[in-house]
C-alpha cells in the first residue's frame, strides 16, 4: 500500500555511506570521489567495467585498504572498528583460505573468531554440494572451494555481506543455488548484500538495489525498480542521423544508436514521447549495457542513494 507512494517514510538505516572516496596507486587514481549511500536490507549489484574499481571499494569498506581520500562508514561505524568488523563480512575474488586446512578446520577456525558464529548454516553450505568435511582445501576444485569460502562468509552471520564476483567460478546449478540461499538468507535476516559481477543477466534477478561506477566514478545508483522505470528504451525508422531528432532533443539521451534502418535510444524521458516513436521499458541488461558503453552519460544517482556533501 504504501510502496510507491510519495510521502518520505522514516529514514532508512544506511549500510554504507561513502563521502567523496578515492584511492590512487602509483598509476593514478583507482577510485575517485566516490559518494553513495546503501540503505541497509537491499542486495545491491555493483557493476562496471575491469579495472573501474569495485574491489577497491569493496577493500575499503572491508578495511582492507584505506582510502587515500575520503571517508566511508558500515551501520555508521568506522572501518577499522570492532563494530564493523563484527558486522562485515568480506567474500574476496581470489577466495583466500588455507590449503593446508581441512573443511571441518576451517570451519572451526571460522567458530572461534567469529562471536556469532551459525555452524549448523555454514556445515549445511558444505554438505550440500558433498564437500567432505576431511578434504584438504587444496585438494577442492574452485567452485568447491567457493563453496567454502560462501560457508565460512554466511557462517559469520553478517549484517553486511561483500561479495567480489562470487559466481565467476561456479557451474550454473551451483551458481543457481548459492544465489538463491543468498536471496532466502538476506529476506530472513535482514542482511545487506553488495554483490560485484559481470553476468548482468543474472543481477536481474537477484538484486533489487544497483551501483554502477566506470570511469573512476559512480554513474548510476538506486532501487533496480525505480531506476528502470525512469528510462525508455525509444524506437524508431532511422533517418541517416545518429543524434536524437529535434522533437526529442529535451529528454535526456543516454546513448543512441543507430543499426541499418532502426534507430535505438534509451532516454530519461522529460515529458511525454509523441508519435511515431515505439517507447518501451529497458530490462535491466539494456540499462546497464547502455551506461556501461558510455561512461559520459549523464549521472544518474537516485535520492536513496545520495549523502549530504559532507560527513
Ligand atoms: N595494488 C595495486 N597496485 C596498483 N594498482 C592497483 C592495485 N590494485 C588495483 N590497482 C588498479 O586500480 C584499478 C581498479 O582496480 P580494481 O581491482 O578495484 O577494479 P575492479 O573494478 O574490481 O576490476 P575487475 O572487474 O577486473 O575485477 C585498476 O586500474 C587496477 O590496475
Amino acid at each position: 500500500m504504501s510502496e510507491g507512494m510519495d510521502l518520505p517514510g522514516p529514514p532508512e538505516e544506511s549500510a554504507v555511506e561513502a563521502y567523496g572516496i578515492g584511492r590512487k596507486y602509483r598509476r593514478g587514481w583507482a577510485l575517485r570521489d566516490c559518494s553513495f549511500r546503501l540503505p541497509a536490507g537491499r542486495i545491491c549489484g555493483l557493476v562496471g567495467p575491469n579495472g573501474a574499481g569495485k574491489t577497491t571499494l569493496m577493500s575499503i569498506a572491508a578495511n582492507l585498504l584505506a582510502p587515500t581520500t575520503g571517508t566511508l562508514r558500515v551501520f555508521g561505524a568506522r572501518p577499522d572498528s570492532a563494530e564493523a568488523g563484527r558486522r562485515v563480512a568480506f567474500l574476496a575474488q581470489e577466495k583466500p583460505l588455507y590449503r593446508r586446512f581441512t573443511v571441518a578446520e576451517t570451519l572451526r577456525l571460522g567458530r572461534e573468531l567469529n562471536p556469532g558464529w551459525d555452524q549448523q548454516a555454514a556445515e549445511h553450505i558444505v554438505r550440500s554440494g558433498n564437500v567432505p568435511m576431511n578434504a584438504r582445501i587444496g585438494t577442492l576444485s574452485g567452485g568447491q572451494r567457493t563453496r567454502v569460502a560462501f560457508a565460512v562468509a554466511f557462517g559469520k552471520r553478517p549484517d553486511l555481506l561483500l561479495l567480489d564476483e562470487p559466481l565467476a567460478d561456479l557451474d550454473p546449478l551451483v551458481r543457481h543455488e548459492l544465489m538463491t540461499m543468498l536471496m532466502a538468507e538476506a529476506a530472513e535476516h535482514g542482511t545487506t548484500v553488495l554483490l560485484s559481477s559481470h553476468m548482468l543477466a543474472e543481477l536481474e534477478t537477484v538484486c533489487d538495489y544497483l551501483m554502477v561506477i566506470a570511469g573512476g566514478g559512480l554513474r548510476l545508483a538506486g532501487d533496480v525498480d525505480e531506476l528502470l522505470s525512469t528510462h525508455v528504451l525509444l524506437t524508431g525508422v532511422a533517418d541517416g542521423r545518429l543524434h536524437p531528432p529535434a522533437a526529442l532533443a529535451h529528454h535526456t539521451f543516454v546513448e543512441t544508436r543507430v543499426s541499418g534502418r532502426q534507430f535505438t535510444a534509451l532516454i530519461r524521458p522529460d515529458g511525454p514521447i509523441g508519435y511515431p516513436w515505439q517507447a518501451d521499458t529497458p530490462n535491466l541488461e539494456e540499462l546497464l549495457l547502455a551506461y556501461l558503453r558510455n561512461p559520459d552519460a549523464p549521472a544518474l544517482i537516485s535520492p536513496t542513494a545520495r549523502v549530504a556533501v559532507t560527513a
